[in-house]
């Protein structure tokens, strides 16, 4: 992995190579802002995207470290952990400035043997609440009310408070913590989070909202988001959160046939993974649809056909539609299972 200096140095190199000095005054300009920061991407960005990322980035990024946002992750289990290993790698939030909390001693001690990034852990959700400016709401659905009774007292007006949790609406969170008002947004990111390749769906109560435009600002940071209605969290947690799981089933069964056909296990893996996001980059970098580009590798009669054909007729399509499907449909149920609990226990 090279550092930032020598991938700054190779962007330049690159930008200056293919485009005017005057651009390139402007690409410096940013590159000596003290939270500049560039990704190996940028290297064969076009250098108009390359500037408008760098000002949005710098925007962003000098907003968050000014005003030394405070950000507690309650509840702080895989998602919680891919969240705060993103906001330190992007930046966005120094180490010190992320709490994380979690329930037990032991999982705090285990927590600590990884603390590669530096954050600060306790189990205290009081403490962390009070010295928060934006509180990330990441505990287990089953354990979200005990949570918000113990932090309501503590909840301020200025707070953002951002939940990631499936099936919490935001009504009822509001109520939880006896304001209607509070300033809450739902996200769905899933675990690439961590390496800042979240698809991340945001949800407000209101599109007005100024929490929605700081919580967009964050997570376009830690990858790429849509803003949509609450009601279709349901259908985003089952493709974005859970579809990370059946893309990394796709590619280690891809990697189990390239197996098959000669290749050691960890090439494999690597092959089909990074096959797997070449794919994926033709459609959000080259603005395609996947079948016209499955149309250029089609050569007649040859053997991309005969492999896409077999996996065809032995529904690969109609497996992958069906569990997405099912998988929303999981997700209604256990909502609606939730919302019947809480209603019979009020
Ligand atoms: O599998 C689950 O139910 C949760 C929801 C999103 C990701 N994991």
């Amino acid at each position: 992995m090279l550092n930032q200096s020598a991938l700054a140095e190779i962007c330049c190199t690159h930008v200056t190579n293919r485009y005017s000095e005057g651009s390139m005054k402007e690409a410096r300009e940013y590159q000596k802002s003290p939270h500049y920061e560039v990704s190996d991407r940028c290297v064969w960005a076009d250098l108009s995207l390359f500037c408008s990322e760098l000002k949005n980035k710098a925007k962003c990024l000098d907003a968050f470290y000014k005003y030394q946002i405070v950000t507690p992750i309650l509840g702080c289990g895989n998602i919680g952990m891919a969240i705060a290993k993103g906001i330190v790698f992007a930046k966005l939030v120094p180490a010190q400035n992320v709490t994380i909390t979690r329930r037990s001693n032991e999982s705090l001690e285990r927590f600590e043997k990884e603390n590669k990034e530096g954050l600060k852990a306790t189990r205290d959700n009081v403490a962390a609440v009070k010295a928060a400016s934006i509180l990330i709401l990441a505990v287990t659905p089953q354990t979200l009310n005990d949570l918000l009774e113990s932090i309501k007292s503590e909840i301020r007006d200025d707070h953002l408070i951002i939940s990631v949790i499936s099936g919490a609406e935001i009504s009822d969170i509001r109520k939880r913590i006896g304001n209607d008002k509070a300033e809450v947004i739902r996200a769905m990111p899933n675990t690439a989070i961590a390496f800042r390749e979240s698809m991340t769906c945001l949800a407000a109560a209101d599109g007005k909202s100024p929490g929605l435009q700081t919580s967009k600002q964050i997570f376009d940071s830690l990858g790429s988001t849509l803003v949509v209605s609450e009601d279709q969290m349901v259908p985003a947690t089952a493709l974005c959160a859970c579809g990370i799981a059946f893309f990394l089933r796709a590619i280690r069964a891809a990697a189990q046939g390239g197996i098959e056909i000669g290749f050691h296990s960890e090439e494999a893996i690597k092959l089909a993974a990074q096959t797997a996001k070449g794919a994926a980059e033709l459609l959000l970098s080259g603005d395609s649809h996947p079948e016209r580009e499955v149309d250029r590798v089609t050569t007649p009669q040859g053997c991309t056909i005969t492999g896409l054909n077999t996996m065809e007729h032995n529904g690969f399509s109609s497996a992958f539609i069906k569990g997405i499907v099912t998988s929303a449909e999981k997700a209604a149920v256990l909502y609606k299972a939730k919302k019947a609990k809480e209603n019979a226990q009020e």
